[in-house]
């Protein structure tokens, strides 16, 4: 299916990332999996075999994304696909009034640099790489694809900085869409609901067992797979652009 398609998905090294790399390669294509060099992206690589790379980065960094653009023309010489897995979660209270604490100013900057503007920092970098393709039939180049979370339409107590930077996702899809639709590179984004994942983990176990059970259907996390399985269907179907599709079990968080 994806035979001669190179992805290039950060946060690959885990995850909702890990799961869409490993997809990609078992559909035959190839990608590069950009992810912190702290994260187990050179072993999520060396597994999945010479069809794999990786590229250690941070997402916020324009010398490091151009630095993995360099990698996958060097090692596969083109880019059709890119997947913006990459994120972090933060949980604060506007105020604590227990501790009588404002939240972090830090924390806030530090959740929206990373989901947002280092989201938007990977499309405005790999557009130029995937904008040199030559366009297919029907005149398209490639596709990007953003993650963002329900949390940027049910943001839950705690989550004003999360929200926010997953709510600037959302907002700027169609904008990006419109940017890039003359060169024939389509953005989706997907807003997933809960999926286990090293960032659900960090939730308290309390916390895990009842947002579990607040799934409508089917009344359980999501497997990473089903994630990755979005991705692929977008990435099958040109007729999805500038959108942001919820995938959740019809889950509406409670506060
Ligand atoms: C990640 C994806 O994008 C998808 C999602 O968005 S999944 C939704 C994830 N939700 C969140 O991240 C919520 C973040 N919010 C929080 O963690 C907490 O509200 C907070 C830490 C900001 C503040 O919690 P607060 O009640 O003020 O203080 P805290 O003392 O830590 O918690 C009190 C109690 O609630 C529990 N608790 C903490 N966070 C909880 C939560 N999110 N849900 C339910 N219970 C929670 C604690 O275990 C604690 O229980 P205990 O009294 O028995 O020890
Ligand atoms: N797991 C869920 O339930 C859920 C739900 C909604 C949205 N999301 C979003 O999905 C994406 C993937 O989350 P996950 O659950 O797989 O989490 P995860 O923690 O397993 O993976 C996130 C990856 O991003 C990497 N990363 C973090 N900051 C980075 C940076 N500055 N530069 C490069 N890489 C960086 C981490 O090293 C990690 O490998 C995130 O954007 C998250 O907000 C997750």
């Amino acid at each position: 299916m994806f035979k001669g398609l190179v992805g290039l998905v950060t946060g690959g090294a885990s995850g909702l990332g890990k799961a869409t790399a490993e997809l990609i390669i078992k559909q035959g294509g190839r990608v590069v999996i950009c992810d912190l060099p702290s994260a187990p992206g050179a072993n999520t690589a060396k597994a999945l075999g010479e069809n794999a790379a990786f590229a250690p980065v941070d997402v916020t960094s324009e010398k490091d994304i151009k630095n993995a653009l360099q990698t996958t023309v060097d090692k596969f010489g083109r880019l059709d696909v890119a997947v913006n897995c990459a994120g972090i979660a933060s949980a604060a209270r506007t105020y604590n009034f227990k501790k009588d604490q404002p939240f972090d100013l830090e924390l806030f900057r530090t959740t929206v640099e990373v989901n947002l503007v280092g989201t938007f920092n990977v499309i405005r970098l790999v557009a130029g790489l995937i904008g040199k393709n030559a366009p297919n039939a029907d005149g398209q180049r490639g596709v990007i694809i953003n993650t963002a979370s329900i949390a940027a339409f049910d943001g839950q107590i705690g989550q004003a900085a999360y929200a926010a930077s997953k709510a600037g996702v959302v907002g700027m899809t169609l904008a990006i869409a419109r940017d890039l639709s003359k060169q024939g590179i389509r953005v989706v984004t997907i807003a997933p609901g809960l999926f286990r994942t090293p960032m659900m983990e960090l939730l308290p176990e309390p916390a895990i067992k009842q947002l579990e059970a607040s799934v409508p259907f089917p009344p359980r996390l999501g497997h990473p797979h089903e994630y990755a399985l979005l991705v692929q269907s977008i990435i099958q179907n040109p007729m999805l652009n500038g959108e942001t599709i919820r995938l959740d079990g019809s889950l509406r968080m409670q506060p």
